[in-house]
């Protein structure tokens, strides 16, 4: 991997990409074609990425094992206009869709048994149509009184059994609708499920590639899209070809001649329309999916920062905006109606033209009595039958294109193995001390590989001491937080905790261990309680954590007094991202919160710069009363709030330019007292 790593950066010195390459960038997507971008991952229709590294070859690499391999780009190309390897995905994907309805197979077994029912009692609807107006003629025919009573009961015995026929027709269609939709509902859910699953134990870098509208909309509508078809549409899919086989079986059986003149010029012009469209439709669905998505992620962002657009007063400018991504969808949606539109006109064209032709054809075979006046009818009805069941195929077709052009996205959630593993690990015997070890840690955000945020970082945290950490910034002091608790991991060099590689410890243990208080503290839009019993990890559901112990956790981060002055107590409701508190209030359940699990190391990314001198007061002394006994990294911002600290570190170029006491610090003319200065400069 390494040596493929240098070859790309050798051969692509136009490509920052590639200058920048590591692991993760050929795991993601990228697609250069020739030396230039090429956002089209899937030239083969697998689910594989490809790099070009000369002109003439391009190394693909398959997500499913991992593998690389070289083809020339002219194959490649070829491949993907015939299409050859994208039925390949086709038939995966279709078979993947299918597993997912697997756990309904039951329902979906007896939704179709009972619509096998139903079907053959739509298609005996034209026979008995056609045998009634014959029964009918013969009984206008009769001659004599006898004769007349003797088709009567014929017709009324026919008619009985019909009604009871129809009964069981209507009974079994209600029975499929029901099961089909519970059997919807279900897969949807387990969709879902899976989708959410997949997407909340990604690493972090995952969702600051991604924006939360977009999850939004694979979670919500793409998995409908899917559940839906593997029910309703399949089920009305089905319907459809059990009505066109038995319609084209009946009409070949009442008149084999009038079938074969009748459904030549029509059936081969709509199958191949059906191919080109379909295929157009698939590609056009991926489209208005997202477009959805990007309508929906303006209006989920504008909403969740509500705050920020009424202080703007820019409501209009936020409503014209979400208007123009409306307009963006609209205008894909309009080009799929248009498709869609000149398809079922020519499937309904077609089965006017059958309906025509079958009466132009038909009436002469009357004449010379090859054909009854009844069995025409019936013919004209399977005909009408067939034109409008094709088009059911027709539109089951599309709504496979439209799934498969879902599922792409919806796949790569679901295959996507986090770089940072969720679970496994190790888990260290004994207490932890609580020691920190930074050794020549370099990083980079994923987002933004080619901007070095730390450079061969060293530092020591010593445990149950207190590290300040300080710098102009942009310097990169909240980053360290960030890798401590393996948001991301170092791109050289590496972290330890009491000697130990973070990356090897398991994740909720370094998780139960490591607690941070971050500057803007986001709560749930639950109760006080729930959200401070979310720090528990004692209790899997935080619904059975004792009361003592929330009281005790909100007691220690002076949280108690004003818990209890509210009408609710713990039970008040804090609304969404706890909006509902104060700063210094929501800080202090956010302290308590991270007390719930006791952490042997404390991150404090300047807890207390946004509030006022009273709340900073209570919530600094909160801070005071559970640093004792820990390991504390105060990530600092103000550096009046440093003086306690048992060491300060300096940030300078994404490494430790300085380290010391504050009495040593200020007693050199270094980065930390150019700092003290400048900052006391800005504040007189
Ligand atoms: N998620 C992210 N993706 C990409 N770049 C990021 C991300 N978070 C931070 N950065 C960038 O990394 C650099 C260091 O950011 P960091 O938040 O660590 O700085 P800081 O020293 O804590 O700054 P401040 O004192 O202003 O809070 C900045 O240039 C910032 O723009």
């Amino acid at each position: 991997m390494i040596s493929f790593t240098k070859y790309l950066r050798n051969s692509c010195i136009n490509c920052h990409l590639h200058r920048s390459f590591n692991r993760s960038y050929i795991t993601n997507r990228i697609g250069h074609l020739n030396g230039s971008h090429n956002t089209k991952t899937d030239v083969f229709g697998l689910r594989s990425n490809y790099v070009t590294i000369r002109p003439n070859f391009a190394l693909f690499r398959n997500f499913k094992s991992g593998t690389w391999k070289f083809y020339s780009t002219k194959a490649a190309q070829s491949a993907a206009s015939s299409g050859s390897k994208g039925k390949q995905f086709d038939k995966r994907a279709i078979e993947r869709l299918l597993s997912f309805a697997k756990p309904e197979r039951w329902k979906i077994f007896g939704a179709v048994s009972v619509l096998v029912v139903s079907s053959a009692v739509s298609m005996f609807v034209p026979f008995a149509v056609g045998k009634l107006i014959d029964m009918i003629g013969n009984q206008l025919k009769s001659t004599s009184e006898a004769e007349r009573e003797q088709n009567q009961r014929e017709l009324n015995k026919f008619c009985g059994t019909l009604i009871v026929i129809f009964i069981i027709g209507g009974a079994c269609n209600a029975a499929r609708v029901y099961l089909m939709s519970v059997a919807g509902q279900r897969i949807s859910k387990a969709l879902r499920e899976k989708v959410y699953k997949a997407m909340i134990r990604q690493e972090t870098a995952f969702f600051d590639q991604r924006k939360t509208g977009e999850l939004l909309s694979r979670l919500s509508s793409d998995t409908l899209i899917l559940s839906d078809l593997l029910s309703t549409k399949v089920s009305d899919g089905l319907r459809s070809i059990i009505s066109t086989s038995a319609g084209l079986s009946m009409m070949f059986f009442t008149s084999t001649k009038l079938s074969f003149i009748a459904l030549a010029g029509v059936v081969p012009p709509i199958a191949f329309l059906l191919v080109v469209v379909g295929r157009y439709l698939r590609k056009i669905s991926k489209e208005v999916q997202g477009s959805l998505a990007a309508a929906n992620q303006v209006a989920e962002e504008r909403f969740s920062n509500i705050r920020v657009v009424k202080t703007f007063g820019h409501e209009k400018y936020e409503s014209s905006l979400y208007t123009q991504k409306l307009a963006d969808l609209i205008e894909l949606a309009r080009k799929e109606a248009k498709v869609r539109a000149m398809f079922f006109g020519l499937t309904g064209l077609s089965g006017n033209i059958i309906l025509v032709s079958s009466l132009y054809i038909g009436a002469p075979m009357l004449i010379d009595s090859t054909l009854t006046v009844g069995q025409l009818s019936s013919f004209l009805l399977y005909a009408g039958s067939v034109s409008l069941s094709a088009s059911g195929i027709a539109n089951l077709y599309a709504e496979v294109q439209k799934g498969l052009g879902v599922s792409g996205p919806l796949f790569e959630v679901l295959d996507k193995k986090p770089h940072i593993a969720y679970e496994g690990g190790l888990i260290p015997e004994g207490k932890p001390q609580g020691q920190l070890d930074f050794s020549n840690v370099s990083f980079a955000y994923p987002t933004r590989s080619d901007v070095t945020v730390l450079n061969g970082l060293n530092l020591t945290i010593p445990a149950g001491a207190m590290t300040a950490v300080v710098g102009g910034s942009g310097s990169g002091k909240s980053t360290i937080a960030s890798l401590l608790l393996r948001f991301y991991d170092p791109l050289s060099g590496h972290i330890s905790f009491d000697g130990r590689n973070v990356s090897e410890l398991d994740w909720s243990w370094l998780r139960k261990n490591v607690a941070l208080v971050s500057q803007e503290p986001v709560l749930f839009s639950g109760s006080i309680r729930d959200n401070i019993a979310y720090g528990s990890i004692e209790d899997e559901n935080f619904c059975n954590v004792p009361e003592d112990d929330i009281w005790k956790a909100a007691e220690i981060a002076n949280a108690d007094k004003f818990i209890k002055a509210l009408p609710n107590g713990l039970d008040t409701v804090v609304g969404e991202r706890g909006i509902t508190l104060s700063g210094g209030q929501r800080q202090r359940v956010a302290i308590a919160r991270a007390l719930m699990r006791d952490p042997k190391v404390l991150l404090l990314d300047e807890a207390t710069s946004a509030l006022d001198a009273e709340s900073e007061h209570l919530v600094q002394e909160s801070l005071e009363k559970i640093m004792h006994g820990r390991t504390v990294l105060v990530i600092a911002h103000r550096l009046s709030t440093v003086r306690n600290a048992d060491q300060i570190a300096v940030l300078e170029n994404g490494s430790v330019a300085e380290l010391g006491s504050y009495d040593e610090l200020m007693s050199r003319e270094g980065a930390f007292k150019t700092l003290v200065r400048l900052q006391t400069f800005d504040s007189s």
